[in-house]
């Protein structure tokens, strides 16, 4: 009896956390739905590292970014893990490597994003992708301005369903719009932390009866037949000699000449998972997008000036302005920290066991980065449910560069000027390199003081994960957000509808989240504008026929 009242028990090692229950530790009180949200509740209570207990499982919540940085960035060997993840994996049948453990087939799979979605390939090779799909979904909001939701689907969908599968996502009775959202909106659900009985800390619970688990045998067979009917329809069209500019057709020629290093049902889940992982996600952003510009408009404004400056009215603004319209790179930034969609992320398991500030995380602990309480937290981000773009002003770069830096404060804080190199007479080498030094010391003094003072220093976000198993998608969807977002504020003015008024905290509770369905009104600025888009739409349509 004793022993199994220690099962639950918070190991006086560990980092605080809420008081446990004998044997279910706190199992009870993580909540159905929502958990990125409790997580941030719990860090005010319990401080920015703590741990919870689930049966004899231990969890690490890290809602601290210099913890998250030394951790999950610097020791990414023993952080990378996932941890048994039991539901996702029997709806994959072991094969889904989002939520795989860290083995060589892991290495082989991701690479297939990371070689086939690096900014070369996507700058040289797939841009026309992104761009023609961008203006078809800004002439379908010309042509239906009240389903700008239903259009921002489509066109992540599309994107990704070409670039993966090699087919388009046409209109919405498309099988990679309508087939695949039947069934990922079912599969998120499905595998939502919280959403079913911790199988992985008690395993005997599987053998309960219920209605997550009849959800869980439902979804398999949705996720086989969704994964196997679209491999079907590739290799039909490749019967047919149609073979086209899309990883899966590049792999697949790869494969059958070269042998397979991996089965057809663990090939298939890949494939999926670049529309289950890029689809959604992308979407999700894009409505945050369109619903903080809505609300704030002056960001819009602001961000009009700039483009106007640059683009004129003779085209819609294309990536290679990206250096000359800074104003854009920060609302993706801030829409990444306001909301975003994943705002807990995916757990990683540790391999061994670790110690950190004197507090204990054993071996196999799940570790949480808590994503919503890093950004939501006021001392980072004062006024944090404020959308202000400039908050990111001094990060200029894309997302990926900030986040995979090898130091966590030069990566996240404002970049110093470095100094003048000057050619120095060599007598007075060591005096003037003193006085250099010297000068310096003042120079970044004076900086910092202004920044405390004038400037509040901001962070980068957390919105793609951390560590080695942060989002291989990113330079995709960095590229997408932004494309998006620069052409519809160019080209339209986003209004609130009086009678419809947006509430910025209606969101979906889910694994992904996203703003619950709203109506804003989506004006074309001027028939000029309008007429650009138009035009744009006949050489875009052009390009798309070939993926039909
Ligand atoms: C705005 C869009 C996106 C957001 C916010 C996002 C966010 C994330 C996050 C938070 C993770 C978990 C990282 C971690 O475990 O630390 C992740 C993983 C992943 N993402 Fe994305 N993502 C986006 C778009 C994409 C796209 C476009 C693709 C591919 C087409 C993609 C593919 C993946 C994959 C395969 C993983 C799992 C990686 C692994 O476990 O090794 N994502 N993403």
């Amino acid at each position: 009896v004793w022993r199994l009242l220690q099962v639950g028990r918070r190991d006086p090692r560990l980092p605080p956390g809420p008081p446990t229950t004998p044997i279910v530790g706190n199992a009870l009180q993580i909540p159905l739905t929502g958990l990125g949200k409790k997580f941030h509740e719990w860090a005010r209570e319990y401080g920015p590292i703590y741990s919870l207990k689930v049966f004899s499982g231990t969890m690490i919540v890290l809602a601290d970014r210099r913890a998250v940085h030394e951790l999950l960035d610097k020791k990414g060997s023993i952080y990378s893990d996932r941890p048994y993840l039991a539901i996702p994996m029997f709806l994959s049948r072991g094969h889904h490597m989002t939520f795989e453990q860290t083995t060589p087939q892991w290495r082989d799979k991701r690479a297939v994003f990371t070689r086939n979605l690096n900014p070369k390939n996507l700058d040289e090779k797939h841009f026309k992708v992104q761009e023609a799909e961008s203006i078809l979904f800004l002439n379908n909001l010309l042509d239906h301005p009240n389903q700008a939701f239903d259009y921002a689907r489509l066109y992540a969908s599309s994107v990704a369903s070409i670039l993966g599968w090699g087919f388009r996502a046409k209109d919405f009775n498309s099988f990679f719009y309508k087939d695949f959202y039947e069934f990922v909106d079912q599969f998120l659900n499905a595998i939502e932390p919280g959403a079913n009985p911790p199988v992985e800390q008690a395993p005997w619970l599987w053998y309960l009866p219920g209605a997550w688990k009849r959800r869980a045998y439902r979804v398999r067979d949705i996720m086989d037949k969704t994964w196997y009917k679209a491999r079907q329809m590739v290799e039909e069209r490749r019967e047919r000699g149609d073979i086209r500019n899309s990883i899966i057709d590049q792999k697949l020629s790869e494969y059958e000449k070269d042998g397979w290093p991996m089965s057809q049902h663990s090939f298939n889940m890949l494939f999926g998972e670049i529309l289950e992982a890029g689809a959604d996600t992308t979407a999700n952003m894009l409505l945050t997008i369109i619903l903080a510009l809505t609300k704030f408009p002056e960001v819009q404004a602001k961000a009009r000036k700039e483009l106007d400056e640059v683009c004129g009215l003779e085209r819609t603004p294309l990536f290679s302005d990206f250096e000359r319209l800074p104003y854009i790179n920060c609302i993706i930034k801030e829409a990444l920290r306001w909301r975003p969609t994943s705002d807990l992320g995916i757990p990683h398991r540790l391999a061994k066991d670790d110690w950190y500030n004197g507090m204990f995380f054993p071996k196999d602990s799940t570790v949480w980065l808590a994503t919503w309480a890093i950004h939501q937290d006021d001392n980072e981000y004062p006024d944090h449910d404020r959308f202000d773009p400039d908050r990111f002003k001094n990060h200029t770069k894309l997302a990926n560069d900030y986040a995979v830096g090898p130091d966590w404060q030069g990566r996240d804080k404002f970049p110093h000027p470095s100094p003048p190199i000057l050619p120095l007479p060599s007598p007075y080498l060591v005096q003037l390199l003193v006085l250099l030094l010297v000068l310096l010391l003042v120079l970044l003094l004076v900086q910092l003081l202004v920044q405390l003072l004038v400037l509040p220093i901001h962070l980068h976000h957390y919105g793609y994960g951390a560590g080695r198993r942060m989002c291989p998608g990113i330079h995709l969807a960095e590229r997408s957000m932004w494309r998006v977002t620069a052409k519809l504020l160019w080209a339209f003015e986003l209004e609130e509808l009086p009678d419809k008024p947006l509430d910025v905290n209606a969101y979906t509770s889910s694994n992904l989240v996203r703003p619950l369905e709203y109506e804003v009104k989506v004006k074309p600025r001027s028939q000029q504008h309008e007429a650009v888009l138009k035009k744009e739409l006949t050489g875009a349509l052009a390009f798309l026929g070939q993926y039909d």
